[in-house]
């Protein structure tokens, strides 16, 4: 079975984690926000974040790395960089110039639809969705649905950081999620 978060052992994730902020009351009061640009100005933690992605996908014929608007732009590129793949957005709506498939979904705070260009991925390829967080698992589970009607496979969902209270990971069809740091509880 595949191992669904990385090793905990891994001398990396406390550092990653720690340069995490986590922001109460926005956007929303109630909402915590786990905020990755604070992650982005340690130069150590963002480059181990990408590496431990690229470690595990690097020899998993990888066609696509899908990343999904906005966060999912900061990770999914340096990721595609990383394992030899093309990269593909997934946007909101009205964005994208070119004919688009769109998937409707709902937030921890609201509700989005997002858009990815026909034929950017092709039918039967092997992609990677990729976001900086999964809540409630609604966008992940959009960002899958893309990709599957357009008659590609999603080989795993990668996420920096996951909610698991939130329950997302139910959402995804069955589909496997990778993350690094788990803020249940926290
Ligand atoms: O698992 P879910 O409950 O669906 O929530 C997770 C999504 O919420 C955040 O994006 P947000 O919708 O805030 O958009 P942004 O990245 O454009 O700010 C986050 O970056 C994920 O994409
Ligand atoms: N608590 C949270 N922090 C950051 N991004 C989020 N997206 C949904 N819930 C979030």
């Amino acid at each position: 079975m595949a191992v669904n978060s990385a090793p905990q052992d891994d001398p990396r994730l406390a550092r990653i984690k720690e340069s995490i902020h986590s922001i109460p009351d926005f956007p929303k009061a109630g909402i915590l926000f786990r905020d990755v640009t604070t992650l982005l100005l340690d130069h150590k933690a963002f480059k181990d974040t990408i590496d431990i992605f690229v470690e595990r996908y690097k020899h998993m014929k990888i066609d696509a790395v899908v990343g999904i608007e906005a966060r999912g732009f900061i990770f999914g590129p340096p990721i595609a960089l990383g394992i030899g793949a093309k990269f593909v957005p997934q946007r909101k709506p009205k964005k994208l110039p070119g004919p688009v498939v769109a998937e409707e979904y709902t937030l921890e705070y609201g509700t989005d639809r997002i858009e990815m260009h026909e034929g950017a991925v092709q039918p039967g390829e092997r992609c990677l969705v990729v976001d900086d967080l999964i809540a409630t698992g609604g966008t992940l589970a959009a960002g899958i649905r893309l990709v599957e009607r357009v008659g590609a496979e999603v080989v795993e969902c990668a996420c920096l950081i996951e909610l698991s209270e939130l329950k997302g990971r139910e959402k995804l069809m069955g589909k496997p999620l990778f993350v690094l740091v788990d803020f249940e509880g926290e």
